[in-house]
Protein backbone atom coordinates (compact mmCIF):
# COMPACT_ATOMS: atom_id res chain seq x y z
CA UNK A 1 0.00 0.00 0.00
CA UNK A 2 1.46 3.14 -1.05
CA UNK A 3 2.66 5.89 1.61
CA UNK A 4 0.87 8.89 1.68
CA UNK A 5 2.98 12.34 2.33
CA UNK A 6 0.30 14.52 3.92
CA UNK A 7 0.95 17.87 6.06
CA UNK A 8 2.79 18.51 8.14
CA UNK A 9 5.22 15.33 6.70
CA UNK A 10 4.52 17.23 3.06
CA UNK A 11 8.09 17.97 2.58
CA UNK A 12 9.24 16.37 5.51
CA UNK A 13 8.43 19.70 7.54
CA UNK A 14 7.08 19.81 10.80
CA UNK A 15 5.46 22.60 12.46
CA UNK A 16 8.45 24.38 14.33
CA UNK A 17 7.89 27.78 16.28
CA UNK A 18 10.17 31.01 16.66
CA UNK A 19 9.90 34.25 18.29
CA UNK A 20 11.45 37.24 16.17
CA UNK A 21 12.41 40.41 19.16
CA UNK A 22 12.55 43.53 16.53
CA UNK A 23 14.17 46.63 17.77
CA UNK A 24 14.25 50.19 16.38
CA UNK A 25 18.07 49.29 14.79
CA UNK A 26 20.78 51.65 14.72
CA UNK A 27 23.99 52.47 13.00
CA UNK A 28 26.23 49.82 12.10
CA UNK A 29 29.84 52.12 13.10
CA UNK A 30 29.82 55.91 14.46
CA UNK A 31 30.68 57.18 11.40
CA UNK A 32 28.64 60.19 9.17
CA UNK A 33 28.01 57.45 5.94
CA UNK A 34 26.98 54.93 8.52
CA UNK A 35 25.06 57.63 10.29
CA UNK A 36 23.54 58.76 6.91
CA UNK A 37 22.42 55.40 5.82
CA UNK A 38 20.32 54.89 8.66
CA UNK A 39 18.86 58.12 8.79
CA UNK A 40 17.38 57.74 5.92
CA UNK A 41 16.27 54.69 6.07
CA UNK A 42 14.41 55.83 9.29
CA UNK A 43 13.52 59.28 8.43
CA UNK A 44 12.12 58.01 4.95
CA UNK A 45 9.86 55.82 6.46
CA UNK A 46 6.16 57.53 6.23
CA UNK A 47 5.38 55.89 9.34
CA UNK A 48 8.09 58.00 11.23
CA UNK A 49 7.72 61.17 9.35
CA UNK A 50 4.03 61.91 8.06
CA UNK A 51 4.73 64.38 5.92
CA UNK A 52 3.77 63.88 2.10
CA UNK A 53 6.72 63.01 0.55
CA UNK A 54 6.89 65.47 -1.91
CA UNK A 55 6.96 68.40 0.46
CA UNK A 56 9.72 66.01 3.24
CA UNK A 57 11.80 64.54 0.16
CA UNK A 58 13.42 68.16 -0.53
CA UNK A 59 13.63 68.62 3.33
CA UNK A 60 15.29 65.02 4.28
CA UNK A 61 17.48 64.86 1.19
CA UNK A 62 18.48 68.74 1.02
CA UNK A 63 19.19 69.58 4.36
CA UNK A 64 18.86 66.94 7.32
CA UNK A 65 20.62 64.07 5.63
CA UNK A 66 23.40 66.62 5.03
CA UNK A 67 23.68 68.47 8.37
CA UNK A 68 22.83 65.84 11.53
CA UNK A 69 24.35 62.55 10.19
CA UNK A 70 27.73 64.52 11.26
CA UNK A 71 26.61 65.94 14.30
CA UNK A 72 24.82 62.42 15.44
CA UNK A 73 27.59 60.62 14.55
CA UNK A 74 29.68 62.55 17.23
CA UNK A 75 26.95 61.66 19.45
CA UNK A 76 27.00 57.99 18.40
CA UNK A 77 30.85 57.75 19.26
CA UNK A 78 30.32 58.81 22.54
CA UNK A 79 28.21 55.89 23.82
CA UNK A 80 30.06 53.40 21.18
CA UNK A 81 31.14 50.64 23.27
CA UNK A 82 34.21 48.02 21.55
CA UNK A 83 31.37 45.15 20.82
CA UNK A 84 29.38 48.08 19.03
CA UNK A 85 26.60 50.42 19.62
CA UNK A 86 24.82 49.38 22.54
CA UNK A 87 21.11 48.99 20.98
CA UNK A 88 22.80 46.43 19.23
CA UNK A 89 24.75 45.21 22.14
CA UNK A 90 21.47 44.96 24.31
CA UNK A 91 18.98 43.59 21.55
CA UNK A 92 21.46 40.97 20.77
CA UNK A 93 21.34 39.44 24.26
CA UNK A 94 18.03 39.81 24.96
CA UNK A 95 17.35 37.22 21.73
CA UNK A 96 20.46 35.15 23.29
CA UNK A 97 18.77 35.21 26.58
CA UNK A 98 15.07 34.81 25.81
CA UNK A 99 16.11 31.80 24.04
CA UNK A 100 17.47 30.04 27.45
CA UNK A 101 14.64 31.16 29.61
CA UNK A 102 12.29 29.41 26.95
CA UNK A 103 14.54 26.51 26.25
CA UNK A 104 14.52 26.05 30.32
CA UNK A 105 10.55 26.26 30.29
CA UNK A 106 10.43 22.98 27.97
CA UNK A 107 9.92 24.57 24.76
CA UNK A 108 11.73 24.31 21.59
CA UNK A 109 11.04 27.72 20.27
CA UNK A 110 13.47 29.07 17.55
CA UNK A 111 14.17 33.19 18.75
CA UNK A 112 16.14 35.87 16.96
CA UNK A 113 16.42 39.26 16.53
CA UNK A 114 16.12 41.88 13.96
CA UNK A 115 15.99 45.63 13.23
CA UNK A 116 13.34 47.56 11.82
CA UNK A 117 16.14 49.94 10.21
CA UNK A 118 19.75 48.63 9.60
CA UNK A 119 20.87 45.34 10.42
CA UNK A 120 20.05 42.55 10.80
CA UNK A 121 17.26 43.35 9.32
CA UNK A 122 13.83 42.29 9.85
CA UNK A 123 13.53 40.33 6.23
CA UNK A 124 17.12 38.50 6.59
CA UNK A 125 16.53 37.04 9.70
CA UNK A 126 12.41 36.00 8.73
CA UNK A 127 14.40 34.04 5.78
CA UNK A 128 16.95 32.73 8.18
CA UNK A 129 14.33 31.29 10.58
CA UNK A 130 12.01 29.92 7.35
CA UNK A 131 15.45 28.52 6.48
CA UNK A 132 15.81 27.06 10.11
CA UNK A 133 12.18 25.72 9.62
CA UNK A 134 10.01 27.62 11.20
CA UNK A 135 6.62 27.46 10.06
CA UNK A 136 4.89 29.85 12.96
CA UNK A 137 6.45 33.02 13.83
CA UNK A 138 5.53 35.81 16.65
CA UNK A 139 6.73 39.51 16.01
CA UNK A 140 7.60 40.40 19.74
CA UNK A 141 8.59 44.24 19.42
CA UNK A 142 10.78 45.92 21.98
CA UNK A 143 8.44 48.89 22.54
CA UNK A 144 5.96 48.17 25.44
CA UNK A 145 3.89 50.81 23.84
CA UNK A 146 1.94 50.16 20.72
CA UNK A 147 2.85 53.65 18.36
CA UNK A 148 1.92 53.98 14.82
CA UNK A 149 5.53 55.41 14.56
CA UNK A 150 7.79 52.17 16.00
CA UNK A 151 5.31 48.73 16.61
CA UNK A 152 3.42 49.74 13.09
CA UNK A 153 6.48 49.73 11.47
CA UNK A 154 7.77 46.48 12.86
CA UNK A 155 4.44 45.26 10.91
CA UNK A 156 4.97 47.14 7.81
CA UNK A 157 8.04 45.19 7.11
CA UNK A 158 7.01 41.73 7.94
CA UNK A 159 3.89 42.12 5.38
CA UNK A 160 6.27 43.39 2.91
CA UNK A 161 8.49 40.58 3.33
CA UNK A 162 5.48 38.10 3.38
CA UNK A 163 4.37 39.96 0.07
CA UNK A 164 7.77 38.51 -1.48
CA UNK A 165 7.68 35.08 -0.22
CA UNK A 166 6.10 31.91 -1.41
CA UNK A 167 4.96 29.66 1.45
CA UNK A 168 4.51 32.05 3.78
CA UNK A 169 4.68 30.90 7.98
CA UNK A 170 1.65 31.52 10.40
CA UNK A 171 2.56 35.02 12.03
CA UNK A 172 1.28 36.39 15.12
CA UNK A 173 2.11 39.80 16.26
CA UNK A 174 2.44 41.01 19.77
CA UNK A 175 0.89 44.70 19.99
CA UNK A 176 1.61 45.92 23.53
CA UNK A 177 2.84 44.91 26.67
CA UNK A 178 3.12 48.06 28.40
CA UNK A 179 0.68 47.45 31.06
CA UNK A 180 1.78 43.70 31.71
CA UNK A 181 2.44 42.89 35.25
CA UNK A 182 5.98 41.26 34.85
CA UNK A 183 7.69 44.30 32.61
CA UNK A 184 6.06 46.88 35.39
CA UNK A 185 7.79 44.26 38.11
CA UNK A 186 11.10 44.53 36.14
CA UNK A 187 10.92 48.33 35.81
CA UNK A 188 10.22 48.18 39.67
CA UNK A 189 12.66 45.93 40.90
CA UNK A 190 15.61 47.82 39.02
CA UNK A 191 14.30 51.04 40.11
CA UNK A 192 14.54 49.96 43.96
CA UNK A 193 17.43 47.77 42.80
CA UNK A 194 19.36 51.00 41.83
CA UNK A 195 17.81 53.41 45.16
CA UNK A 196 18.99 50.16 47.51
CA UNK A 197 22.73 51.23 46.24
CA UNK A 198 22.21 55.09 45.74
CA UNK A 199 19.75 56.17 48.42
CA UNK A 200 16.40 57.84 46.84
CA UNK A 201 16.02 61.03 44.86
CA UNK A 202 13.91 63.97 45.83
CA UNK A 203 11.97 63.65 42.44
CA UNK A 204 11.63 60.47 39.79
CA UNK A 205 11.18 61.59 36.00
CA UNK A 206 9.67 58.86 34.28
CA UNK A 207 11.12 59.63 30.74
CA UNK A 208 9.30 58.43 27.33
CA UNK A 209 10.40 58.78 23.72
CA UNK A 210 8.11 61.67 22.05
CA UNK A 211 5.90 61.54 19.22
CA UNK A 212 4.53 64.69 17.33
CA UNK A 213 1.34 65.44 19.36
CA UNK A 214 -0.64 65.31 16.26
CA UNK A 215 -0.57 61.54 16.71
CA UNK A 216 -2.25 61.33 19.59
CA UNK A 217 -5.54 63.27 18.28
CA UNK A 218 -5.39 60.93 15.10
CA UNK A 219 -5.73 57.93 17.46
CA UNK A 220 -2.68 57.05 18.56
CA UNK A 221 -2.61 54.96 21.49
CA UNK A 222 0.95 55.76 22.72
CA UNK A 223 0.38 58.76 24.87
CA UNK A 224 -2.39 56.89 26.93
CA UNK A 225 -0.14 53.93 26.97
CA UNK A 226 2.62 55.57 28.58
CA UNK A 227 0.60 57.49 30.78
CA UNK A 228 -0.73 53.53 32.09
CA UNK A 229 2.74 52.49 32.03
CA UNK A 230 3.97 55.71 34.44
CA UNK A 231 0.54 55.66 36.65
CA UNK A 232 0.85 51.25 37.21
CA UNK A 233 4.88 51.78 37.90
CA UNK A 234 4.02 54.82 40.38
CA UNK A 235 1.50 52.56 41.94
CA UNK A 236 3.77 49.55 42.39
CA UNK A 237 6.93 52.08 43.85
CA UNK A 238 4.21 53.29 46.67
CA UNK A 239 4.60 56.84 44.96
CA UNK A 240 3.21 59.86 45.98
CA UNK A 241 1.96 62.12 43.06
CA UNK A 242 4.73 65.04 44.32
CA UNK A 243 7.10 62.86 43.99
CA UNK A 244 7.18 61.58 40.38
CA UNK A 245 6.55 63.02 36.83
CA UNK A 246 6.15 61.80 33.41
CA UNK A 247 7.88 63.41 30.86
CA UNK A 248 8.52 63.20 26.93
CA UNK A 249 11.98 63.45 25.04
CA UNK A 250 14.06 63.12 21.78
CA UNK A 251 11.57 66.43 20.18
CA UNK A 252 12.30 66.60 16.50
CA UNK A 253 11.78 69.22 14.73
CA UNK A 254 9.70 72.66 15.18
CA UNK A 255 6.40 70.73 15.29
CA UNK A 256 4.70 70.18 18.62
CA UNK A 257 5.38 67.18 20.60
CA UNK A 258 3.85 65.32 23.45
CA UNK A 259 4.32 67.61 26.49
CA UNK A 260 5.58 67.87 29.00
CA UNK A 261 9.20 68.12 27.13
CA UNK A 262 12.31 66.00 30.08
CA UNK A 263 14.83 68.72 29.08
CA UNK A 264 12.76 72.05 30.48
CA UNK A 265 10.88 69.90 32.79
CA UNK A 266 14.08 68.75 34.47
CA UNK A 267 15.80 72.37 34.39
CA UNK A 268 12.99 74.09 36.15
CA UNK A 269 13.36 71.48 38.55
CA UNK A 270 16.82 72.41 38.84
CA UNK A 271 16.03 76.29 39.20
CA UNK A 272 13.04 75.63 41.92
CA UNK A 273 15.36 74.03 44.21
CA UNK A 274 15.09 70.32 43.97
CA UNK A 275 17.75 68.93 45.09
CA UNK A 276 18.22 65.23 43.67
CA UNK A 277 16.36 64.45 40.23
CA UNK A 278 16.56 60.54 38.93
CA UNK A 279 15.63 60.08 35.53
CA UNK A 280 14.51 56.39 34.24
CA UNK A 281 13.50 55.93 30.79
CA UNK A 282 10.83 53.09 31.07
CA UNK A 283 9.39 52.89 27.36
CA UNK A 284 13.14 52.28 26.26
CA UNK A 285 14.15 48.12 26.56
CA UNK A 286 17.48 48.89 26.09
CA UNK A 287 19.95 51.56 26.55
CA UNK A 288 20.61 53.60 23.73
CA UNK A 289 22.07 57.00 22.42
CA UNK A 290 18.48 58.99 23.38
CA UNK A 291 19.33 57.21 27.01
CA UNK A 292 22.95 57.39 27.82
CA UNK A 293 23.75 60.69 25.33
CA UNK A 294 20.14 62.78 25.79
CA UNK A 295 19.71 61.61 29.12
CA UNK A 296 22.55 60.89 31.11
CA UNK A 297 24.95 63.36 29.30
CA UNK A 298 22.91 66.08 27.63
CA UNK A 299 19.73 66.54 30.43
CA UNK A 300 22.68 65.95 33.18
CA UNK A 301 24.29 68.87 32.09
CA UNK A 302 21.40 71.17 31.63
CA UNK A 303 20.24 70.17 35.65
CA UNK A 304 23.17 70.64 36.81
CA UNK A 305 23.55 73.87 35.30
CA UNK A 306 19.70 74.45 36.56
CA UNK A 307 21.02 74.84 40.11
CA UNK A 308 20.41 70.88 40.74
CA UNK A 309 23.18 69.35 42.70
CA UNK A 310 22.39 65.48 42.15
CA UNK A 311 21.65 63.77 39.23
CA UNK A 312 21.15 60.32 38.83
CA UNK A 313 20.37 58.14 35.28
CA UNK A 314 18.88 54.85 36.15
CA UNK A 315 19.70 52.30 33.45
CA UNK A 316 17.14 50.75 31.11
CA UNK A 317 16.31 47.06 31.84
CA UNK A 318 18.70 45.65 29.18
CA UNK A 319 19.74 42.26 29.92
CA UNK A 320 17.80 41.94 33.84
CA UNK A 321 16.28 38.71 34.80
CA UNK A 322 12.98 40.32 35.69
CA UNK A 323 12.59 41.81 32.19
CA UNK A 324 13.07 38.79 30.11
CA UNK A 325 11.09 36.52 32.75
CA UNK A 326 8.49 39.15 31.52
CA UNK A 327 9.41 38.92 27.81
CA UNK A 328 9.01 35.06 27.96
CA UNK A 329 5.67 35.27 29.95
CA UNK A 330 4.45 37.58 26.70
CA UNK A 331 5.73 34.83 24.66
CA UNK A 332 4.52 32.44 26.16
CA UNK A 333 0.61 33.83 26.04
CA UNK A 334 0.97 35.10 22.12
CA UNK A 335 1.97 31.45 21.60
CA UNK A 336 -0.65 29.69 24.02
CA UNK A 337 -2.43 27.67 21.44
CA UNK A 338 0.81 27.24 18.98
CA UNK A 339 2.25 24.10 19.88
CA UNK A 340 5.68 24.92 21.04
CA UNK A 341 7.50 21.52 22.11
CA UNK A 342 8.60 19.34 18.81
CA UNK A 343 7.66 15.39 18.57
CA UNK A 344 10.28 13.44 19.76
CA UNK A 345 12.34 13.22 17.50
CA UNK A 346 13.50 9.27 17.75
CA UNK A 347 9.55 8.54 18.23
CA UNK A 348 8.61 9.92 15.03
CA UNK A 349 11.66 8.17 13.05
CA UNK A 350 10.18 4.84 14.43
CA UNK A 351 6.93 5.60 13.48
CA UNK A 352 7.79 6.24 10.30
CA UNK A 353 9.88 3.54 9.56
CA UNK A 354 7.35 1.01 11.10
CA UNK A 355 4.58 2.44 8.97
CA UNK A 356 6.50 2.93 5.42
CA UNK A 357 7.81 -1.17 6.48
CA UNK A 358 4.56 -2.46 7.46
CA UNK A 359 1.95 -0.69 5.77
CA UNK A 360 0.53 1.08 8.68
CA UNK A 361 -1.87 4.14 7.47
CA UNK A 362 -0.17 7.58 7.59
CA UNK A 363 -2.67 8.55 10.16
CA UNK A 364 -1.52 6.18 12.53
CA UNK A 365 1.74 8.45 12.83
CA UNK A 366 2.04 10.12 16.31
CA UNK A 367 -0.15 13.04 15.68
CA UNK A 368 1.89 16.62 15.08
CA UNK A 369 1.82 18.45 18.69
C1 LIG B 1 11.53 62.06 13.41
C2 LIG B 1 10.67 61.42 14.10
C3 LIG B 1 10.89 60.42 15.14
C4 LIG B 1 9.85 59.73 15.75
C5 LIG B 1 8.37 59.90 15.50
C6 LIG B 1 10.44 58.82 16.67
C7 LIG B 1 9.72 57.95 17.48
C8 LIG B 1 10.28 56.98 18.33
N1 LIG B 1 11.60 56.63 18.44
C9 LIG B 1 11.75 55.66 19.42
C10 LIG B 1 12.94 55.05 19.85
C11 LIG B 1 14.22 55.44 19.48
N2 LIG B 1 14.57 56.53 18.68
C12 LIG B 1 15.93 56.58 18.57
C13 LIG B 1 16.66 57.50 17.82
C14 LIG B 1 16.12 58.46 16.96
N3 LIG B 1 14.79 58.84 16.87
C15 LIG B 1 14.64 59.79 15.85
C16 LIG B 1 13.44 60.35 15.40
C17 LIG B 1 12.13 59.93 15.73
N4 LIG B 1 11.79 58.96 16.62
C18 LIG B 1 15.95 60.02 15.31
C19 LIG B 1 16.26 60.97 14.18
C20 LIG B 1 16.86 59.19 15.98
C21 LIG B 1 18.35 58.98 15.64
C22 LIG B 1 19.32 59.69 16.40
C23 LIG B 1 19.44 61.13 16.04
O1 LIG B 1 19.98 61.45 14.98
O2 LIG B 1 18.95 61.93 16.84
C24 LIG B 1 16.51 55.51 19.32
C25 LIG B 1 18.00 55.24 19.54
C26 LIG B 1 18.70 54.53 18.39
C27 LIG B 1 20.13 54.22 18.67
O3 LIG B 1 20.82 53.94 17.68
O4 LIG B 1 20.62 54.18 19.80
C28 LIG B 1 15.45 54.79 19.89
C29 LIG B 1 15.53 53.54 20.74
C30 LIG B 1 10.44 55.40 19.93
C31 LIG B 1 10.14 54.38 21.03
C32 LIG B 1 9.53 56.22 19.26
C33 LIG B 1 8.06 56.35 19.39
C34 LIG B 1 7.34 55.92 20.35
FE1 LIG C 1 13.21 58.00 17.95
FE1 LIG D 1 17.86 62.37 20.69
Amino acid sequence: MPFQTEPPYTHGQAARTAVLLCNLGTPDEPTAPAVRRYLADFLGDPRVVEIPRLAWWPILHGIILRTRPAKSAAKYASIWTPEGSPLAVWTAKQATLLRGWLGQAGHHVLVRHAMRYGNPSIASQLDALKAEGATRILILPLYPQYSGTTTASVFDAVYGWAARTRNVPELRFVNRYHDHPGYIEALARSIEDYWRHHGTPDRLVMSFHGVPERTLHLGDPYHCESLKTGRLLAQRLGLRKEQYQLTFQSRFGKAKWLEPYTQPTVEALGRAGTRRVDVVCPGFTSDCLETLEEINMEVREAFLHAGGKEFHYIPCLNDSHAFITALSQVAQQHLAGWPTTLPDAAQQADALAQALAGGAPASALPAPR
